[in-house]
């Protein structure tokens, strides 16, 4: 059965984006005749995707080649341009954990925003909020501010949440590194449990090593465009035969 699937992906972004956009010069450009739209970079390029349930799929390519971009458009935190993406199944995008906390409302309140935008009822994560503090070790901040917690529990907090159920699907960019020592080794032992199931995964990684060891298929991706796809050894070897 289909888990993901992909149809021409494309997606533009202003190259400026990143950097605070500066409303009174951008104004003042506007009077003064001077206005030019910022310059837009093609991110992905035509990609077509077919991920099927239970499959394991490691994501290689160079830095900047839009392998980031590309599970976040799955996970549907950025929209393509044109294409379509369909995605069937409970999808727990551990990227930008937290990203989508309010930072001025309790750990408790936080939990019961952020379940309802991963697609959960209020009431189904009422029930789950015990289960979540402890996995976080949390318990005592339930009432805090998200403000009041440090960068790695914000972490742990957000990896809690997504993954209190077990996903259908499982979306990563690189090697986990959230909290302290003894949390990634709880993370990492969570993660291993939907390894061995019938879990979607999608891995962004450098590791080649991890690729080919964890994933049975990957894809290349080359300056937006799917370069190769395929069984992960063969995909690695490619590759690595290109930069080498
Ligand atoms: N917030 C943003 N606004 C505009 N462009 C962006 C933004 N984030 C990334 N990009 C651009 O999108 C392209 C793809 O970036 P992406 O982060 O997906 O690459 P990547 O393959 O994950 O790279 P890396 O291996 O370095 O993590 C790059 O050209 C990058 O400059």
């Amino acid at each position: 059965m289909e888990s993901i699937r992909l149809d021409q992906v494309c997606l533009w972004r202003r190259t400026q984006e990143e950097f605070s956009y500066d409303l009174k010069k951008t104004l003042l450009s506007i009077f003064e005749g001077k206005y030019r739209q910022p310059p837009k970079k093609l991110v992905l390029d035509k990609i077509d995707l077919v991920v099927e349930k239970g499959e394991k799929i490691g994501i290689i390519g160079s830095n900047g080649a839009g392998k980031s971009t590309l599970l976040k458009v799955i996970s549907g935190i950025l929209q393509p341009t044109t294409g379509n993406v369909r995605v069937r199944g409970q999808i727990a995008p551990l990227i930008e954990l937290g990203a989508g906390f309010d930072s001025e409302i309790s750990v408790i309140d936080n939990i019961l925003l952020y379940g309802v935008l991963l697609g959960f009822s209020r009431a189904e994560m009422k029930e789950r909020v015990g289960s979540i503090l402890e996995f976080a070790e949390l318990e005592d901040y339930r009432f805090v501010p998200v403000k009041g917690l440090s960068s790695g529990m914000v972490a742990r907090l957000g990896f809690a949440i997504a993954t209190d159920i077990q996903p259908e699907i499982l979306i990563l960019d690189e090697v986990l590194s959230v909290g302290d020592e003894s949390f990634r080794n709880k993370c990492q032992k969570r993660i291993d449990k939907f390894w061995d199931s019938h879990v979607t995964i999608l891995v962004v990684s450098h590791s080649m090593d991890f690729i080919e060891k964890s994933c049975d298929q990957a894809i290349w991706l080359s300056k937006g465009s799917l370069k190769l796809a395929g069984d992960s050894k063969e995909v690695v070897k490619s590759y690595l035969d290109s930069v080498t």
